[in-house]
């Protein structure tokens, strides 16, 4: 048996650092939502008890270090299921970019081998797992867009923000969460008012949105890498309403309503970064 499954790309509209925990995470506030770029995860059940990755993209493991494989290995150890799974995994989002495609890879196998396998858990269980992989897979578990607390994986679901095009542009460097967070000051962090884009959401105003952008992670990502903050101001300069790198990046992203503007950038920062893209911001939960 077959299933093919979206596994839609996430940006953070506001990311905000409280403190640093125990456990060396640290304690976050996070506005997400997903967007229409996406993989797409297609699974097909073995008889055999093996579980297979396959992807056309050089950029991500095809063995055990792969999200996807973990989220199948991890279901079938809890519920103790001698069959198998082969993942091919169709890769559109950037990797290691700030925009969830792992952890939304895994989260798609996780909905996926549910159904299969017949296991008929909640989707709150599906995200309960899904924290075991990764901070974020518990919020691409459910998509939409959502207020994230705790790791990330204490999950509160909100509205769809108001309809724009979201431009994405990933410059060609790799940046790691881990060091992102290790180097971060927390001292001198200019927090986020995450009240105040809780309101611009559930009140759709598009304006106040824009204006209550803010990461926190940007701090640190920007001085590392001074390509990220000229994506920022040639998105402004070519007409952007807002603009703010996703995650730990270094994708940034424009918000934009107008499709002259949106061509604009879009046409604007392909001159001379190679992963550009114009896509609408989706905000509603996974089917
Ligand atoms: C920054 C964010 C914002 O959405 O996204 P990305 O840039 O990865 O897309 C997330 O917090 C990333 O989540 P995710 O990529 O799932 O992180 P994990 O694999 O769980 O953790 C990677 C590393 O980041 C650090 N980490 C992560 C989450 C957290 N709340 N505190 C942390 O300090 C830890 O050092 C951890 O070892
Ligand atoms: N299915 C997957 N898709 C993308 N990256 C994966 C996947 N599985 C494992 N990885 C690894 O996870 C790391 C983070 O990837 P990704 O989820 O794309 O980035 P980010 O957390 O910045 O949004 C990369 O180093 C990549 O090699």
């Amino acid at each position: 048996m077959k299933m093919l499954i979206k596994a839609p790309a996430k940006i953070n509209l506001s990311l905000d650092v409280l403190y640093k925990r125990d456990d060396g995470f640290h304690e976050l506030e996070m506005i997400m939502t997903t967007i229409d770029l996406a993989d797409r995860i297609e699974l097909e059940l073995l008889d055999e008890n093996r579980i297979v990755v396959q992807s056309q993209t050089r950029f991500v493991p095809d063995d055990e270090r792969n999200l996807a494989y973990k989220a199948a290995s991890l279901v079938k150890d809890r519920f103790s299921i001698n069959k198998g799974v082969a993942i091919k995994i169709d890769k559109n989002i950037p990797v290691a970019a700030g925009l969830g495609g792992g952890s939304s890879d895994a989260a798609a196998v996780l909905r996926g081998l549910n159904k299969l396998w017949n296991l008929q858990l909640s989707i709150d269980e599906l995200a309960q797992l899904g924290a075991e992989i990764g901070s974020d897979v518990s919020f691409c578990v459910y998509g939409g867009t959502a207020l994230a607390k705790g790791k990330g994986e204490v999950i509160t679901p909100l509205p769809a923000p108001p309809k724009c095009w979201v431009v994405l542009a990933k410059p060609s460097i790799g940046v790691s969460t881990g060091e992102i967070y290790k180097k971060l000051e927390l001292e001198n962090l200019e927090h986020p008012d995450t009240q105040a884009m809780l309101e611009a959401i559930n009140t759709s105003n598009y304006e106040k949105m824009c204006r209550n952008l803010s990461n926190v992670l940007e701090s640190v990502t920007l001085n590392l890498h001074p390509e990220v903050k000229q994506i920022k101001r040639d998105m402004k300069r070519f007409g952007a309403d807002a603009v703010l790198m996703s995650g730990s990046g270094p994708t940034v992203f424009a918000l934009v309503q107008h499709d002259s503007r949106m061509q604009r950038i879009y046409n604007g920062l392909r001159g001379y970064c190679n992963q550009v893209f114009a896509v609408r911001i989706l905000g509603q939960p996974n089917e």
